[in-house]
């Protein structure tokens, strides 16, 4: 079987259909994990916002925003937000599974979606949202040498840092946070192996520690 297709089976297993359901109503947001293979591995398409947004300005991130009330669901807003951002077509996208969502610094509950795109996708950055756009191998985010753990004033979990210097671009990329830990998860989830640094959750059952985290937060709010 191809790798595409590993990558599909693996993927699914993981999928949260409609296991949040219970959460109280919040405002929702949704990303696109955009993967796909060159070469034979896996890579994963990321952005960097416009250092003009009122949110997250000039940080790292997948495609995605707020959920609209015409959205049917997560996966409409993943794939209404790629296509504003960057362009890319929904009917170009194979979605393979919504993953567990997360609650950002905003109280807005971030739900992924992995996508397959095709390896020839060229993005059209919307400059209002978007400054650049990147890809980068899945498996660097398994692998301890870029990796640190970055503490932030009043979080009291550390948050997953990387520095990912772009041979394309020459540009380094600094990858934190929310967006870290999903392309954390995605590369874990599809490989089957965890990283060669400490996550706090395994492969066997990485609902249970998503799901605490949502629901300790949530007793917070
Ligand atoms: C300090 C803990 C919070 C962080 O982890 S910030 C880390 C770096 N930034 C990010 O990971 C970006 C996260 N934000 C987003 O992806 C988007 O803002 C959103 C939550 C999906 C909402 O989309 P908008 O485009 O801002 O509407
Ligand atoms: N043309 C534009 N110029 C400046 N900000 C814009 C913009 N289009 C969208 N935004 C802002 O970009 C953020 C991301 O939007 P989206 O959810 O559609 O991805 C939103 O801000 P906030 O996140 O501060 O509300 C939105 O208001
Ligand atoms: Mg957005």
């Amino acid at each position: 079987m191809d790798i595409k297709e590993t990558v599909k089976i693996a993927l699914k297993k993981y999928d949260v259909g409609d296991v949040f359901s219970y959460l109280p109503v919040m405002q929702k947001a949704s990303v696109l994990i955009p993967v796909f293979v060159r070469g034979g591995e896996l890579h994963v398409l990321m952005t960097l916002r416009s250092p003009h947004l009122k949110s997250n300005a000039g940080e790292v991130c997948f495609p995605g925003g707020k959920s609209d009330p015409e959205d049917q669901d997560e996966v409409d807003t993943a794939l209404r937000e790629a296509k504003e951002e960057i362009g890319l077509p929904p009917e170009q996208v194979e979605v393979v599974c919504k993953l567990f969502p997360i609650i950002n610094k905003r109280g807005l509950l971030v739900t992924p979606v992995v996508g397959f795109i095709e390896e020839s996708f060229v993005a059209q950055a919307n400059p209002a949202e978007v400054s650049e756009v990147f890809t980068v191998p899945l498996d660097f985010f398994r692998q301890k040498a870029a990796h640190s753990v970055y503490p932030v004033p009043r979080i009291p979990e550390p948050l997953h840092s990387f520095f990912y210097s772009d041979p394309s671009s020459g540009k380094q990329q600094h990858i934190w946070g929310l967006t870290a830990m999903l392309a954390i998860l995605v590369a874990v989830l599809a490989t089957q192996k965890m990283p060669e640094f400490n996550v706090g959750f395994d492969l066997d059952n990485p609902l249970a520690f998503f799901q605490h985290n949502i629901d300790l937060r949530i007793s917070k709010l």
